[in-house]
């Protein structure tokens, strides 16, 4: 099967010199096209440093990171963007801009696509919203929607450039219990038809059903599966 996510021995530091401390070691990991895995561990244990690196949003160096099967690892700036354009994100705070409505947010997630026409990108940003079911909600501007409208938009957003690779830090964070379901379920949903790989960083237990798979994490280190079970 195609491996959407390679890792292989990678390492991470952050800072210099005498400040210079290790956060990731050693890591080794395979996800195949179309899996939804779940990471979680405690504060603190390189979540979002692994996610931040798969996404290209910050430099690999030590080990080996292929996605989609290019080699992130030692890549050039203009590699890692070429690699951020592929993916689609979705963040706790949804990062929603304020000043556009949801059709709009939805739309800037086509912008990068410069071979979509306007028109396409208007349809196809509807569209979106009507499967996230905000169909009467595109004029809607963020402070007029409630967070769980707010990070389906986010949702919708992410997905309208048909990511192959889906990168959410902890997307039911600011939402009550249904809405966070309501939410998973959805991202789980439309990352089945599409076909995408889903790596999700979450706190949220009352999701991890939702998972093709769990990883978790400990002090920078993956911890094998047997002993997962032990600790969630
Ligand atoms: N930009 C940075 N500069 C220096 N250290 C950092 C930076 N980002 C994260 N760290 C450190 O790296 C380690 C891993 O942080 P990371 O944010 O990846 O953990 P996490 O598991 O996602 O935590 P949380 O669940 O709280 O979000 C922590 O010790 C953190 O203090």
């Amino acid at each position: 099967m195609t491996k959407a996510i390679s890792i292989h021995n990678l390492d991470h530091y952050f800072g210099q010199g005498s400040l210079r401390k290790q956060v990731l070691f050693n890591l080794n990991l395979e996800v195949s096209a179309g899996e939804m895995i779940i990471l979680t561990g405690p504060s603190g244990s390189g979540k979002t440093t692994l996610l931040t690196l798969v996404g290209g949003l910050r430099s690999a160096q030590f080990g080996s990171l292929q996605v989609l099967g290019q080699e992130v690892c030692h890549a050039s700036a203009k590699q890692l963007v070429q690699v951020r354009r592929r993916n689609g994100y979705i963040f706790q705070a949804h990062n929603l801009h304020g000043s556009l409505t949801a059709l709009q947010n939805v739309k800037m997630g086509l912008e990068l696509h410069q071979h979509i026409e306007l028109q396409q990108m208007q349809t196809r940003s509807a569209q979106m919203l009507e499967q996230v079911g905000l169909t009467n909600h595109l004029h809607h501007y963020p402070d007029q929607l409630s967070g769980g409208q707010k990070q389906r938009v986010a949702i919708a957003r992410a997905l309208v450039s048909y990511p192959q690779i889906v990168l959410a830090d902890e997307p039911t964070a600011a939402l009550d219990s249904q809405s966070g379901r309501d939410v998973v379920n959805l991202m789980q949903k439309l990352a089945k038809e599409q076909g995408c790989t889903i790596l999700m960083v979450t706190h949220d237990n009352r999701i991890l059903d939702v998972a093709d798979r769990i990883l978790y994490m400990e002090d920078g280190k993956l911890v094998n599966a047997s002993q997962v079970m032990v600790k969630i």
